[in-house]
């Protein structure tokens, strides 16, 4: 039986399962792409090519590994971009929660089975039709948990819309002791530096009490001030829009002290360094073209308490 623990984004981390690069269907067609980041590679020629993507993908288990962290791969489907394992199915407290995710990625789901069949059912839950989430709107953080949404016209309009308000009241009703404090996130399906496909992609906690931001992803200034407010703003690291589109806030915690980063994220990782964190520089350029970065190619699914 695989035992669950998850109760925020940052204690030191036992098992995880990391997202794979193998057999991915080469690049998409236009009427097949979910993101504008992947739909602007493909329209410039520069979609990434699956062995250069298995080379990032391994350098990244390379260093979960040198931690010590047990780290669970998802079976290969053929023709199947199974990189992004945060979406298809997340962990909260000693919950695995099945989620309704975009109808492109459901298949995804099919890769980890084998791994939820060794949960104890009682700790399963599986979310009713009309609620919807990914694993990358979803943060447990000191007895609040975080969540990216769209309300209903947002999530109609958009295919990077992906967690509802049915989705965020399941999330309230399945965890009393939670908070859940949802914030709405700005959405194109066409321009990437005015989206934020996940609430991942332009926030995230780290250390002990600080976090990674970037104001232009919410889409209500309130929303990001409030952020602002609750880790004190000396405790936040501002990003850009370009370190947004960059994903500098896709960086994945080890631990509270180790954080891993990108090679290239140059500002950020002196930032990181100067604040006291150790930053495990893994090179993941290719894989950033697909909108999502090391957060997002994890599901982590048990951290030391
Ligand atoms: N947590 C994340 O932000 N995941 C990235 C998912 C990227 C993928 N191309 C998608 O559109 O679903």
């Amino acid at each position: 039986m695989i035992e669950l623990m998850i109760r925020d984004e940052t204690a030191k981390l036992e098992a995880v399962v990391l997202g794979t690069a193998k057999s991915l269907g080469g690049t998409p067609d236009l009427e097949h792409v979910y993101d504008p980041k992947s739909r602007e590679h493909i329209l410039d020629g520069t979609f990434p090519k699956e062995e250069d993507l298995i080379v990032e993908n391994e350098g990244f288990r390379a260093a979960l590994e040198k931690h010590g962290v047990k780290v669970y791969r998802p079976e290969v489907l053929e023709d199947t971009n199974q990189v992004y394992a945060r979406d298809i199915g997340f962990v909260i407290y000693d919950k695995f929660v099945m989620p309704n995710i975009i109808e492109d990625r459901e298949h995804e789901k099919d890769g980890i089975t084998f791994l939820v069949n060794q949960i104890e059912k009682e700790n399963i839950l599986i979310m009713p039709r009309e609620a919807h989430a990914e694993g990358g709107d979803v943060m447990p953080w000191k007895g609040k948990l975080y969540v990216g949404y769209s309300e209903e016209e947002d999530y109609n309009t958009y295919k990077v819309s992906r967690t509802n308000r049915a989705g965020v009241e399941f999330l309230q009703k399945s965890f009393p002791n939670y908070e859940v404090k949802a914030f709405e996130l700005k959405k194109s399906d066409t321009d990437p530096r005015e989206n934020a496909l996940h609430l991942d992609c332009c926030f995230q906690p780290i250390g002990s009490n600080q976090c990674i931001i970037y104001k232009g992803g919410f889409k209500n200034p309130a929303d990001y001030d409030y952020m602002v407010e609750e880790f004190g703003a000396e405790n936040c690291i501002e990003i850009t829009k370009e370190e947004m589109y960059e994903m500098n806030s896709n960086v994945f915690s080890i631990s509270p002290e180790v954080v891993v980063s990108e090679a290239g994220f140059t500002r950020l990782n002196a930032e990181l360094e100067k604040r006291g964190f150790t930053v495990e520089r893994v090179k993941y350029s290719e894989i950033a073209k697909m909108e999502g970065l090391f957060r997002c190619s994890t599901l982590p699914l048990k951290r030391t308490y």
